[in-house]
């Protein structure tokens, strides 16, 4: 396992009360793997992602568990250690809406340039710009740009060209493809297919789109309020999926088809207040006494799907 990440615990502390955003969240990530973390907005996928970069922003904190790089807790390391060694050189990321992230006032060129830099990276900046972008099938002239003389989609190329550029191991891609087009979405996930390939990189990507991850993952967890509800390889999680959630998350993308958003009914609970059992009892069409009362564990199955459900 490349990274695995053991009962992880992330909460904001809110004025309002504590929001347990991640409650006990195991995955992990293979080298070479693309898995996919999806649910509903407000599940908690984004914090996962800035917890493994070791970037919670207040006033979150991480309230436990373990965050294994090759076997490493990257938990434990310090500060200086993690920001020299392991944050964007080992595990990088390209963060919801990083199109916007460019600063507008430098060429693109230049902001990649000064990740280099201050990550003392060996070797001409200029020949690592040209091969980077390269990489990700964009024209290195192009590096030459101010961030607002590209495109959408050849700004979300040049981002994700800045996230690996010291050549990390891990790629979190969070919504890479949000409010691009169909066409341009399309080309993003070939790009991330391609690296997978080229770089044997493993990617964690994130999104509340699943018509989206059935074209790209391999293994998929299904997050709710917190929890992973289902995981297991795409092949079933797209097309016998056992959670009533992940059912009704994938009856939403047959709808979206026919131009109909459904949407499930009801709302994400108040995670500083989670329902007592399971955390989905207040949508879930299925729901029983039981769902009410405790909380299920996950139960495996031979076809490697893994479920947290009363119904099982
Ligand atoms: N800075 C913050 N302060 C307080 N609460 C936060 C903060 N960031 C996230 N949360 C809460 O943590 C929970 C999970 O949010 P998170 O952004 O991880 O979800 P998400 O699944 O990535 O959703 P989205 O796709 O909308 O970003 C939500 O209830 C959110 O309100």
């Amino acid at each position: 396992m490349l990274l695995e990440v053991k009962n992880l615990k992330v909460y904001f502390y809110t004025k309002r009360g504590i929001v347990k955003a991640v409650d006990d969240v195991n995955l992990y990530l293979d080298k070479g793997e693309i898995v996919g973390l999806a649910g509903e907005s407000g599940s908690g996928k984004s914090t996962i992602g800035y917890a493994i970069m070791r970037l919670v922003p207040y006033p979150g904190k991480i309230e436990g568990g373990k965050i294994f790089f090759k076997g490493e807790n990257i938990l434990e390391i310090d500060e200086e250690t993690f920001r020299r060694n392991y944050r964007w050189k080992k595990i990088s990321m390209v963060f919801q809406g990083s199109m916007s992230g460019f600063t507008p006032v430098f060429k693109v060129k230049d902001q990649i340039i000064e990740v280099l830099r201050v990550h003392e990276w060996k070797g001409d900046y200029e020949e690592r710009v040209r091969e980077l972008f390269k990489m990700v099938n964009m024209d290195p002239s192009l590096a030459d740009k101010y961030p607002h003389e590209l495109s959408g989609g050849q700004k979300q190329r040049a981002f994700i060209a800045m996230a690996l550029a010291l050549n990390p191991e891990v790629l979190i891609a969070d919504e890479p493809t949000t409010a691009l087009d169909v066409i341009v979405q399309e080309n993003i996930l070939n790009l991330l297919k391609q690296l997978r390939k080229e770089l044997n990189l493993s990617i964690l990507f994130i999104t509340h789109d699943l018509a989206l991850l059935s074209e790209i993952s391999d293994r998929d967890y299904i997050l709710y309020a917190g929890k992973v509800m289902e995981s297991g390889p795409s092949e079933i999680i797209f097309k016998k999926p056992r959670h009533p959630y992940t059912t009704l998350l994938i009856e939403s993308i047959a709808t979206l088809d026919k131009d109909m958003i459904k949407g499930i009914p009801g709302f994400m609970p108040d995670l500083s207040n989670p329902p007592k059992g399971c955390r989905f009892n207040t949508r879930c069409p299925f729901a029983k006494d039981i769902c009410f009362k405790e909380e299920p564990k996950l139960k495996a199955f031979s076809d490697g799907d893994e479920v947290a459900c009363w119904l099982y």
